[in-house]
């Protein structure tokens, strides 16, 4: 794993912004796994001023969501599909058809993760697989006790989570249970992965990440067996973070 540090918020979701850009450059075609959350949000609000200003294409782009909250409508503001509309494929011209997200609306949830997996496989993998870091270690909606060798597959949230993401909703009662996600062997598969973290609130879980045992209680240190892995981390989340040296480029 590689750190690159960035001064705030902002100029993480700059610095990852060119990550993927430069990448989307190399190969107009690439397959992109993509991540929902409040960390996200400005990233993608570069893609689309760099879309905006220069011209930079999709049009060869497959991408693939690592999540989506089940019993949520598509159009619903809190679905993870309006997330994406809104922050991303409104504004890029990325063709409909090239977009997967799970459809937790699907009636045969199972039979969802099935064909799920199959797209992914389709496809050849993930390339380049853009992650947040959940508060407890999630990844994805991989909650902590997820099987490291977990594909596509219906996960219950913890309350934990689902209080995370309460800021989202109007009342608690409105954050949905249960959530599908792609697995953490669909993660593990990515040729790459972009892990950005921002924020004081996220310094327990990057510290453990970083200096921590490979356990399935913390999921998201499995990426520690990853081949490529590279974090753009801020101050504020640095701040309270031991970084062994060997991190640092
Ligand atoms: N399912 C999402 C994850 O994909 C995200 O990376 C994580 C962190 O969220 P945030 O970026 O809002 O802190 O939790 C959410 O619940």
């Amino acid at each position: 794993m590689k750190m690159i540090t960035a001064k705030d918020y902002s100029n993480m979701s700059e610095k990852a912004a060119a990550y993927l850009l430069d990448k989307i450059k190399q190969a107009p075609d690439l397959t992109l796994g993509l991540a929902t959350g409040g960390t996200p949000i400005e990233t993608y609000k570069c893609l689309v001023q760099d879309h905006k200003k220069n011209n930079t294409t999709y049009q060869h782009i497959t991408t693939f969501n690592l999540d989506e909250y089940i019993g949520v409508k598509a159009e619903d503001p809190n679905s993870y599909y309006h997330y994406m509309k809104e922050h991303l494929f409104d504004h890029v011209d990325i063709p409909k058809q090239q977009i997967n997200i799970p459809n937790g609306m699907a009636s045969d949830l199972e039979q969802e993760c099935k064909e799920y997996e199959q797209k992914i496989a389709d496809r050849g993998g993930i390339d380049l697989q853009l992650l947040g870091l959940g508060s407890n270690g999630h990844i994805g909606f991989n909650e902590p006790g997820t099987a490291f060798d977990s594909t596509t597959h219906v996960i219950e949230l913890t309350q934990a989570t689902r209080e995370a993401n309460a800021r989202f909703f109007d009342k608690m009662e409105e954050v949905p249970k249960q959530a599908i996600t792609m697995g953490i062997a669909n993660i593990m598969k990515s040729r790459e992965i972009l892990l950005i973290v921002s924020g004081e609130k996220k310094s327990k879980a990057l510290d453990r990440l970083l200096n921590g045992e490979i356990d399935p209680s913390f999921p998201a240190s499995i990426l520690k067996k990853h081949p490529n892995v590279t974090i753009i981390a801020d101050e504020a989340v640095l701040k309270h973070t031991r970084v062994p040296s060997t991190f640092l480029q």
